[in-house]
């Protein structure tokens, strides 16, 4: 699913209407018509008077024509305008239609509308027309909703907010929604940490956009829902064999973290992988066959850390990372794999933070490594960014330099594609910030490389979806906070099954 910027959500809307033969104001209604039904399945019961906030462009008029329809269904309603000398036409239209029966005020600073805790607000203030950022009247009411703890919902977009790049003035008031309601498709603005508090639950509704522009239309940014199509799993061939399945090998573990090489290895078992090996400090053996006893396992000459790299002749994919530790010697066996793997690696946790700690060793990353650094370890191989839009071109930039996929975790995962393209996840939840969940999400992506029907991109994509949804399905069994990392591996099984062509 493709995410737009304001300018082209206007052309959108534009071809919408030229090819459907079909008028803005017949537009703005299905937009209408798309709000009141959310309101009607989200607020079946609202007794309270709803306060509809209307600026002057079309935002204001969707607002409007969402205030009549709201009042005709039974609800008690009441419109506040922004002043304006120059409202938008399709506003005008809407005004007009507006029943007798709804009161309707013009906002002043000096009396700004009463609102009882949790009263129900309408935020049509400002969508993608937004040209400024907000101040006089339009910032007082911004502030006045949040003191009053108004429940708000957002028409397009929380009135101040850009659709696509970050605030020009960061200290600029912005509305707080409690639910935004974007229409067609998210907005890139609602995938980045630093909105999320002005943002809340957001909801894409179908207005029947036109989806010949969405498809020819120019973005490096997707959404991945939970179905979609570009990223299922092959189904397994019905004579396929361990073999055929690939043979992975998964460099983990170090005094102290053998528990992260063995959950990165359940990962990569529930994957699907057909065979995997793991080479891990001598001092965990007995840990690690106990707890995985369908793995094979190789003993490093070190009892504490990882000091040798073994033959790499029978792998189809290489993993090396979870719980590694940062030793000079550790950081040799990462050089040397770096230098003579010929084979799909994948590279997470103190193995970036070696790639970080020795930039040299970077120029040796073989094109199509997947890396998955959370923030933290990204930063490390990067620059600290200024704020999330800016993370987000050195992700670009970093996996386009360096020919890489680059698995930039956290809500809504980044993955950023050698082409410069970024693909958010639509999975997961914060049960899933929780130890080892990392190391789970490095064995699933190292048994999708060990795959060879899978590219990459694909292998990374869906292994960041299927991760997500094994955290929602765990979730929905042990809650949020009660979610540990093994049972994101013991939900890997039914997620890639949901996700199975
Ligand atoms: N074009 C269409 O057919 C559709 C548009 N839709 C709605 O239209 C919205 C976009 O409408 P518009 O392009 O009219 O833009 P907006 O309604 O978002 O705002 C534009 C108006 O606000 C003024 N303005 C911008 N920033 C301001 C600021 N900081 N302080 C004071 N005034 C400011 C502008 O001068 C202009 O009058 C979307 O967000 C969506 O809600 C929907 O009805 C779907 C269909
Ligand atoms: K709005």
């Amino acid at each position: 699913m493709k995410i737009l910027t304001a300018a082209q959500t206007r052309q959108l809307d534009q071809a919408t209407m030229r090819a459907q033969h079909i008028t803005s104001v017949e537009l703005m209604e299905r937009a209408a018509g798309a709000l009141a039904e959310w309101f009607y399945g989200a607020f079946p019961h609202e007794r309270g008077e709803i306060l509809v906030l209307c600026g002057p462009g079309n935002n204001g008029g969707d607002g409007l024509a969402l205030a009549r329809l709201l009042h005709n269904a039974g609800y008690a309603v009441r419109v506040a305008l922004l002043p304006t000398a120059h409202p938008s036409a399709d506003w005008q239209h809407n005004r007009q239609h507006l029943p007798g029966g709804v009161p309707v005020a013009e906002l002043a600073a000096d009396a700004l509308p009463a609102l009882a805790p949790g009263a129900l607000v309408v935020d049509a203030l400002f969508g993608t027309g937004l040209a400024r950022p907000l101040a006089g009247l339009a910032a007082a009411v911004a502030a006045h909703l949040h003191q009053a703890r108004a429940r708000v919902v957002a028409v397009d977009l929380p009135s101040g907010l850009l659709a696509d790049g970050p605030q020009p003035d960061p200290g600029a008031p912005v509305v707080r929604a409690d639910y935004t309601l974007s229409f067609g498709l998210p907005k890139l603005a609602f995938l980045l940490p630093q909105n999320a508090e002005y943002v809340g639950e957001w909801h894409v509704l179908d207005i029947g956009l036109d989806q010949g522009f969405i498809d020819q239309a120019a973005t490096p940014w997707h959404f991945t829902p939970l179905h979609d199509a570009s990223v299922a799993l092959p189904r397994r061939a019905r004579f396929g064999y361990k073999n055929t399945f690939g043979h992975a090998l998964l460099l983990a573990g170090s005094r102290g973290k053998m528990g992260a090489a063995v959950l990165s290895a359940g990962a990569c078992l529930r994957g699907g992988a057909g065979l995997l090996t793991a080479h891990i400090p001598g001092g965990g053996y007995d840990i690690f066959q106990t707890t995985r006893p369908e793995a094979m396992c190789l003993t490093d000459a070190q009892a504490n850390f990882i000091s040798e790299l073994p033959d790499l002749g029978p792998y189809q994919a290489v993993g090396i990372g979870p719980g590694l530790g940062q030793e000079d010697a550790t950081r040799a066996v990462l050089a040397q794999l770096l230098r003579t793997a010929t084979v799909p690696l994948v590279i997470d946790a103190d193995a970036l933070n070696l790639l970080g700690a020795h930039r040299e060793l970077l120029a040796l990353l073989p094109p199509n490594t997947v890396l998955t650094p959370h923030i933290g370890e990204f930063t490390r191989l990067t620059e600290k960014a200024h704020d999330d839009y800016h993370r987000l071109d050195l992700l670009r930039e970093f996996a386009q330099k360096y020919r890489c996929v680059v698995v930039l975790k956290g809500a809504y995962t980044a993955v950023g594609a050698p082409d410069g393209q970024v693909y958010f996840n639509s999975t997961g939840n914060p049960g899933m910030g929780t130890g080892g969940s990392g190391d789970v999400l490095t064995g699933l992506v190292l048994a999708l490389r060990a795959d060879q029907r899978l590219g990459p991109l694909h292998a990374a994509r869906l292994a960041v979806l299927a991760h997500g949804h094994a955290g929602d399905l765990a979730a929905a069994a042990t809650g949020e906070a009660g979610l540990i990392a093994s049972d994101l591996v013991a939900h890997i099984g039914p997620a890639l099954q949901a996700l199975t062509e």
